[in-house]
This record gives C-alpha cells, sequence and structure tokens, in this order.
C-alpha cells in the first residue's frame, strides 16, 4: 500500500460527501493491481461491473456473466484495497426470480468483499430492494439504459426522451429510494432529467451519460483509459491524453468529477 493513510469509505462517509456536495468519483475495477491503483488515486468507489463481460470476457453483452464470475472479480478487487468502498453488480438471472434468489445471491457477492450491491431495472425491483435492505444488504438501483435489457430496447439507447418515459423514470427513482436503495446509478438520460431526479432525491445519484448534476460520475476504466475497441460511448472521455501514466489519468479523472469539469457538454444529452 501507499505511503499515504487512506480514509475508511463507508455508506455514511458517502452520504456524508452528499450532505457536503463533495462529488462521489466511482470507476469499474475487475482486478487486485488496478483496485490499487484506483485506491491510491483517491477514487471513492470501484463497481465489479458486469461491463467485465464485455472489457474482460470479450462478450458483447453483459448477459452471459455468472454470479461465480462476480464472485471471482470482487475477490481479486477485495484483495487489493484496504479501504476503498466495492459495489459490485447483480449479474443478469441472480435477482429477478424472487427476492429470496436475489438475497442468496447477494450474500455470495457480500461474502466475497462486496459492500453494496447493485440491481438494474425500475420499480419492478422496489420488493426486491426493500427484502434486501431490510435483512442488512446495501443496495444501490440502476435506472435508465440498464445493459441486461438491451435485447428488449433494441440497442444502447438514450432512455427518458419522451415526456411519458421520463416521468415513469422520476416516479421510479422516488419507488426505488423508499424501497430502501441507499444510491441510484442513471445512466444515458438527457442531463436535465438527471438534474430532476437529482434533485427530488435524498440519497446519492451516480451518473453516467446523464449530466452533470449527479451526486457522482461513474465509466467504465479501460473506457477512460483509452481502451476501448471502436467508437466509445459519447459520454466517455479519454482521461489518458495528457497524462504520462495511469495513476496520473485516473488522478485526473477523480480532479475532474471533483471539480465538476468532467462530465462537459460533449459528454451529455
Ligand atoms: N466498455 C464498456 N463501456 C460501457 O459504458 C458499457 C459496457 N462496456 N458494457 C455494458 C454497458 C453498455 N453500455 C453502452 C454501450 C454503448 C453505448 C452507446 O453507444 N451509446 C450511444 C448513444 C446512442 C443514443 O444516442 O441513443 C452513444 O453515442 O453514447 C452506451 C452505453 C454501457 N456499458
Ligand atoms: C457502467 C456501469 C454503471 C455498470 O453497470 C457496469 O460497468 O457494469
Ligand atoms: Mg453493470
Amino acid at each position: 500500500m501507499g505511503q499515504v493513510a487512506i480514509k475508511q469509505i463507508t455508506v455514511s462517509t458517502l452520504q456524508d460527501a452528499y450532505r457536503e456536495k463533495e462529488k462521489i468519483a466511482v470507476l469499474t475495477c475487475y482486478d487486485a493491481t488496478f483496485a490499487t491503483v484506483l485506491e491510491e488515486a483517491g477514487v471513492d468507489i470501484l463497481l465489479v461491473g458486469d461491463s467485465l463481460g464485455n472489457v474482460i470476457q470479450g462478450q458483447s453483452s453483459t448477459l452471459p456473466v455468472t454470479l461465480n464470475e462476480m464472485v471471482y472479480h470482487v475477490q481479486c478487487v477485495a484483495r487489493g484495497v484496504s479501504n476503498a468502498f466495492i459495489l459490485a453488480d447483480m449479474s443478469f438471472g441472480t435477482f429477478q426470480v424472487s427476492p429470496q434468489q436475489a438475497f442468496s445471491n447477494a450474500v455470495q457477492l457480500m461474502a466475497a468483499g462486496a459492500q453494496m450491491v447493485k440491481i438494474e431495472g425500475g420499480r419492478h425491483m422496489a420488493a426486491t430492494i426493500e427484502f434486501l435492505t431490510q435483512r442488512g444488504i446495501p443496495v444501490c438501483a440502476h435506472i435508465g439504459l440498464a445493459p441486461q435489457s438491451v435485447h428488449q430496447l433494441g440497442g444502447y439507447k438514450i432512455q427518458g426522451k419522451t415526456p411519458d418515459s421520463a416521468r415513469q423514470l422520476r416516479e421510479d427513482a422516488l419507488l426505488l429510494q423508499d424501497a430502501g436503495a441507499a444510491m441510484l446509478v442513471m445512466e444515458l438520460i438527457p442531463a436535465i432529467l438527471g438534474e430532476e431526479i437529482t434533485r427530488s432525491l435524498a440519497i446519492p445519484t451516480i451518473g453516467i451519460g446523464a449530466g452533470a448534476a449527479c451526486s457522482g460520475q461513474v465509466l467504465v476504466l479501460h473506457d477512460m483509459l483509452g481502451l476501448t475497441c471502436g467508437r466509445p460511448p459519447r459520454f466517455v472521455r479519454n482521461f489518458m491524453q495528457g497524462a504520462d501514466s495511469i495513476q496520473t489519468a485516473v488522478e485526473n479523472y477523480v480532479a475532474a468529477v471533483k471539480s465538476g469539469e468532467f462530465p462537459a457538454h460533449e459528454h451529455i444529452f
């Protein structure tokens, strides 16, 4: 570990940061080496995302990722950090059947070292989020573009563009907060909607293509290091540009999120 003492990040310190209007910097992370780099660069939350299906496994979607694969990567990340907060995605098929199924699978992620689990979906996941929360597992909800629903949505498209779908997303956010969600990820929605939802909630919001008003921002690590094959999504900025090392690129990301410099107008919708 580095020479500087790194502060322990918990659900309470995240809520404190949020109250004090300090932006929360989140990056995905899938292994121990990067976990150490991210923690030392000051990333608040390491998300073990099911995007590992794309960037680690080379799949064309997140759908094939299994619970055991998520557990393995959470264990890898947990070995690389001392204090950083680990958020783990519940992968496709591990939480939809019932709240009971979601609970026993979330237990495996928590036992592997996660401090919170993330579940894609709107109001239909409220009962599951309530079930987990009441039994000691903090949950982050995830609305807007839900990549696990790509085949239903017909692609990775912006969500909440019509007045009706925007209203539904605003309602979902409130219902999921009421169900006990400790945090909310919003993906690929208009910036104005991201701002309205953030203002309407008491819990922190983490945006990815959801505008600058969110309480924090998240990107896929490989995207912000410029390693994505092909054209990256619009919300991505390559932080290796102007950085002489990965450590510096990640430090620049943290600084840009904290200062509000990222996301800029070219990253939002
Ligand atoms: N490397 C990587 N980065 C991600 O952000 C990511 C993954 N993988 N895998 C899972 C999902 C898929 N995601 C994606 C993938 C593509 C777009 C995309 O191309 N979006 C268009 C917007 C299209 C529109 O305007 O409706 C874009 O230009 O950003 C967005 C999110 C986000 N997640
Ligand atoms: C893009 C983020 C929010 C995610 O869910 C993932 O990396 O899997
Ligand atoms: Mg995910």
